[in-house]
């Protein structure tokens, strides 16, 4: 579990019922729902781009080109259709499946009773996280685990290659060849030039400024942002795990990244010449309404800001609300403080079961990527 960042393991017929639920709110309420598999199938649109991606995924798995294991992956992953092969990958090569005539280094050395070949890719239900669309443009991210780093890759080959995206001007910000990591959970849009990025266990400073830079020097139109210091701690791995905008003037948060007196670690960058300006700052109530031009805000505690509750709820994703328009969010059922506070804010709440969707830790927010959002200006 570990190794795969999960805490506990799904029973699996009841979390697909769960997804599919979930996917039903959304088209239910007027979001039109894409899925990374059939994305990533539809971009492999020639017999080369198959050979590439393949040789690319390969590679990234940890095999040496040309090597016996490679070539008979590649043979073996080359011969089903996209759709099958596209699955496949994410669900993992065991070992038994192929048959490799002799043993190459990397294959002596491994645990011989690991069944996989290659890893199967279960956080990708997590789709939030590989890449973020802001504005006219993505992040496709490095990430920061192994268990995760070739999940971006699928991104990139939808976005140059997808004939929905292909050759739209769509921009990459940043792109996953980097040293330094960022996760799109950290990666909350707040509006059409101002962004708020977590600094976490998943993303660096470095890697913030860097898109900071790239944003405001591209024509992004976004001139603002916003780099909050969150724990580095698995329950809370991104900023969106604690902290969420559902509102123009609404958000949830965590009350544990708060501390005595309401203050956390922020630093606002703008643009400056080619660089970027830094300013530190600790009043995230006052930072938000200057960025966001508010004269007042409601940050909307989890679990009621209660020391057991709210806890408890973050720990399934209480905060990690997803929001399908101004004041309408989705949250997990389980969580039922959190959404009898958020009713109570005058949110409209859809409800969406959850125990078993939960156990990979990530919540509604974590289980989407907004590709093009509606200009909801007030
Ligand atoms: N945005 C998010 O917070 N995503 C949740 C990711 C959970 C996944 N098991 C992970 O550890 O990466």
């Amino acid at each position: 579990m570990p190794r795969l960042l999960f805490d506990d393991i799904p029973y699996l017929p009841i979390a697909q019922k769960e997804h599919d639920e979930f996917a039903q709110v959304l088209k239910t309420n007027g979001v039109e729902v894409l899925y990374l598999d059939d994305l990533v199938s539809e971009s492999i649109t020639t017999s080369e781009v198959k050979r590439e991606f393949l040789n690319r995924m390969i590679a990234e798995s940890g095999f040496k080109e040309e090597s016996e294991t490679a070539n008979t992956l590649f043979e073996y992953l080359n011969n089903m259709g996209n759709l099958e092969m596209v699955t496949h990958i994410m669900e993992g090569v065991r070992k038994d499946e192929v048959e490799l005539s002799s043993l190459d280094l990397k294959e002596a050395s491994g645990d011989k009773a690991y069944p996989f070949l290659m890893d199967p890719m279960p956080n990708l239900y997590f789709t939030r996280d590989p890449a973020a669309a802001i504005g006219n443009g993505l992040s496709i991210n490095k990430m920061t685990y192994k268990a995760r780093q070739r999940e971006s890759l699928f991104m990139e080959y939808i976005i140059s290659n997808h004939p929905k995206f292909a050759n739209q001007g769509v921009q990459v910000w940043r792109n996953r060849n980097h040293f330094n990591h960022i996760e799109g959970g950290d990666e909350l849009v707040l509006n059409d030039h101002v962004l708020a990025i977590g600094i976490s266990q998943r993303t660096t400073a470095e890697a913030i400024e860097d898109i900071a830079k790239s944003l405001f020097t591209k024509n992004s139109g976004y001139d603002t942002v916003l780099a909050i210091k969150i724990p580095h701690n698995h329950a809370m791995m991104h900023l969106d795990t604690v902290f969420t905008m559902i509102n123009y003037d609404q958000f949830t948060v965590h009350p544990a990244i708060l501390n005595q007196n309401q203050q956390i670690d922020i630093w606002i960058m703008h643009p400056k010449g080619q660089g970027v300006s830094v300013k530190h700052e600790r009043n995230l109530k006052e930072v938000l309404k200057v960025a966001l031009k508010l004269d007042d805000l409601d940050l909307i505690p989890t679990g009621n800001g209660d020391p057991i509750v709210a806890p408890r709820e973050q720990w399934n994703d209480g905060s990690n609300t997803l929001a399908i328009a101004p004041g309408e969010v989705v949250t997990y059922d389980r969580n039922y403080v959190s959404n009898d506070i958020l009713r109570k804010h005058g949110l409209h709440v859809h409800e969406i079961q959850s125990s078993e969707l939960s156990r990979g830790r990530g919540g509604p927010r974590c289980m989407s990527m907004p590709i093009y959002r509606e200009d909801l200006k007030k």
